[in-house]
């Protein structure tokens, strides 16, 4: 049984991307009864206050996910010392900045943070390599130390991510200098085509046993876009051909029992683009299996 108090974080963020629809994302899934549903797998729920990023007070894309990277970390550190588990509901996906640097910095006296990343892109760009210069483009080459100041240096130190810790699962639309970085630091990505090829369950697996090997705990930063988008098409940035749905609730289903799971995070939805309201329900159905107190309340779920 996880007898840990969930605690929900909403991550009102758009600014990152080039379409600012996934700032309505967290506010969209409460409606849509995320937490009730949570609720109904047996966890005890509680969803404190939103984060709201604000573009008026930055001089730039980059300066708003900064200043809000720091907010954002604040109020996940507050429940960690409660010791709650968060859930950070998105938000597009430059939250993950101030989401794992908050976890990273709590475990720190224990040891490293581990952390399954799956994501139809690799988001390991720099300002310095992006065309876009979306920084939802950025946040795991922040994490592993790399960009800007802002966002890399949180809590005054720098590397929240060590390469050997983290693993990709589901890339499928990227640009050279991201995979050049990232190939650079030896992490591990397992792209679409390995994912197609050995299936979700043993690619996740291998990434688990990974993430767990040197770690005091981990985490898993699940972009929306990372399903294929006949099952989760209401994303910031959808790419066809991606993780299944039913093998994804199989899979993830009661990995938070795990006693060194530390947090989840849920990025990327975009109400504005979920006709009929089926990528929000894959959204709850998804955190359900993954942080439901036991395997067997799946069905509650489904
Ligand atoms: N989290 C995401 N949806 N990232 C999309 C990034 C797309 C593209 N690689 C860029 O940097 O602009």
């Amino acid at each position: 049984m996880n007898a840990r108090v969930l605690h929900l974080i909403g991550a009102e963020v758009g600014e990152g991307a080039s379409d600012g629809g996934c700032k309505w994302g967290a506010a969209a899934l409460r409606e849509h009864g995320i937490a009730q549903g949570l609720a109904a797998t047996g966890r005890t729920v509680t969803w404190g206050e939103s984060v709201t990023a604000q573009p008026r007070l930055a001089t730039s894309r980059l300066g708003a996910i900064e200043a809000f990277s720091g907010e954002l970390a604040t109020a996940v550190e507050k429940v960690l010392h409660l010791g709650q588990q968060p859930l950070v509901v998105g938000g597009d996906h430059s939250c993950a900045v101030g989401t794992w640097s908050a976890v990273a910095e709590t475990l720190r006296p224990q040891g490293t943070l581990g952390l399954i990343w799956i994501d139809a892109h690799l988001d390991a760009h720099t300002p310095d390599t992006s065309d876009s210069q979306a920084p939802h483009g950025m946040p795991l080459a922040a994490l592993l130390g790399h960009g800007s100041e802002g966002m890399t240096g949180l809590y005054g130190w720098r590397g929240k991510l060590l390469p050997q810790n983290v693993v990709v699962i589901g890339a499928r639309s990227y640009e050279p200098a991201e995979v050049d970085l990232l190939a650079q630091l030896n992490v591990r990505v397992m792209f679409m085509p390995e994912v197609l090829e050995r299936g979700f369950a043993a690619c996740f697996e291998e990434a688990r046993q990974r993430v767990q090997a040197s770690t005091a705990g981990w985490g898993i930063s699940f972009d929306l876009d990372g399903l294929d988008p006949l099952d989760a098409p209401g994303t910031g940035t959808p790419v066809e051909t991606g993780i299944r749905l039913a093998d994804a609730l199989q899979v993830l289903a009661g990995c938070s029992q795990d006693p060194s799971f530390v947090a989840m995070e849920l990025t990327e939805y975009n109400p504005l683009r979920d006709f009929g309201g089926r990528t929000a329900q894959a959204a709850t159905q998804l955190v359900c299996a993954a942080l439901a107190p036991a395997a067997s309340t799946l069905e509650l779920a489904a």
